[in-house]
């Protein structure tokens, strides 16, 4: 369904600038031929000396990851690919996964309804609008309205899924999509946390015990970026890592996601149906530094409508996250992080701007 063209009251006044309360109903609207000036995005000074963006290096590929010989190979190529998995951790803090066991018909179904859901009407969308960072479903813009300096040019829906399932009830057939979609990425975020777990030469289930992964905090975020007509002014998610252990990405062809490695922002391509897994800010505590969480930023095109649809993988919100004592030793490897509860980390992280690696810096010893 057709959004109708902005009203007055789909707009949101913030720190003075004027916008609406969507990119979507802002790109609908006639009067659009250049950038509002609010979305116009500048560098930090401290990040000018990684602004070379690359394709990857054929010598220093993006690692792929096959899960299937995780679950289903032979010792010695389970061996393997726990190795691999290991490395891709610590030297890209991100990996592409193929042969990932979801379907492609509930991957296509989940990205259909995500589009479906973006595609109400505003009024309809506003239902799910909340001032409260810890609601359990939100609909936004940018990133923190309130805390932006400069808007981002994109919209966002926020579902906790689990340990407690919540979902719209619009679109019809969401929350059914979601949750075969939230089952079968939850079961590969598990089973990946198991071969890093050994790869950290802690016990398979270790991650998931310590972490109450029984009450583990799952979200939906899922992204949209509609075409924008000044791309180069504008930033669709700003440089940031994420919270929580690991996030599984999808995204709908469209390309838009650069990583930060070894000082250059590399353009990642989209395979069709693997997933892109990063390496979050709660996998760097537990390995003590071993794993870095990956910095990412989206950026826009004014071609097509992007969409990506990230499922965080995260410790139950009661859980302290520290680094795993059995890999500490007071004189060669001691604590370089302190333990915080999961609910504060998260709270810190919404409540602010989205900023690098801000927040992991606050726990940093
Ligand atoms: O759109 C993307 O590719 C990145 C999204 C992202 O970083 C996030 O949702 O945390
Ligand atoms: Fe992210």
């Amino acid at each position: 369904m057709a959004s109708t063209a902005p009203h007055e009251h789909s707009q949101v006044q913030s720190n003075n600038k004027t916008s609406f309360t969507s990119v979507k109903s802002l790109t609908e609207s006639p009067e659009l031929t250049s950038l509002p000036p609010s979305y116009i995005f500048t560098t930090n000074s401290d990040e000018e000396d990684h602004e070379i963006v690359s394709e990857p290096d054929k010598d220093d590929p993006i690692p792929i990851i096959d899960y299937s010989l995780l679950v289903l190979g032979t010792p010695h190529e389970r061996a393997k690919t726990i190795h691999d998995l290991g490395r891709a951790c610590e030297e890209w803090g991100f990996f592409m996964l193929i042969n990932h066991s979801v379907a492609k018909s509930v991957m296509e179904k989940m990205v259909d309804q995500v589009f479906a859901f973006f595609n109400l009407r505003e009024e309809e969308k506003q239902e799910y609008a909340s001032k409260d960072v810890m609601d359990p479903i939100r609909y936004g813009t940018s990133s923190n309205v309130s805390m932006d300096k400069v808007l981002f040019w994109r919209d966002f829906l926020k579902i906790v899924v689990h340990p407690e399932f919540h979902s719209p009830d619009k679109p019809l057939g969401f929350r059914e999509a979601a949750a075969e979609y939230c089952r079968r990425t939850w079961k590969v975020g598990k089973e990946l946390l198991k071969g890093i777990s050994e790869n950290l030469g802690l016990e398979a289930n270790y991650i998931e015990n310590t972490m109450n992964l029984d009450y583990g905090l799952q979200m939906i975020a899922a992204n949209l970026y509609p075409p924008c007509p000044q791309p180069e002014l504008a930033m669709g998610i700003p440089p940031h890592s994420d919270h929580g252990l690991l996030n599984i990405l999808m995204q709908n062809g469209v390309s838009g996601l650069q990583v930060l490695h070894n000082g250059k922002w590399i353009n990642v391509t989209s395979t069709p149906n693997c997933f892109l897994l990063f390496v979050s800010d709660h996998l760097e505590v537990v390995s003590n530094g071993k794993y870095k969480s990956v910095l990412h930023r989206a950026v826009v095109s004014n071609k097509a409508t992007r969409m990506s649809l990230a499922i965080v993988i995260a410790p139950s919100l009661d859980t302290v996250v520290e680094p795993a004592k059995e890999l500490l030793d007071d004189e060669r490897n001691p604590a370089a992080y302190v333990g915080m509860k999961h609910r504060d980390y998260m709270q810190l992280q919404r409540s602010n701007r989205l900023d690098g690696k801000s927040v992991l810096d606050k726990v940093k010893i």
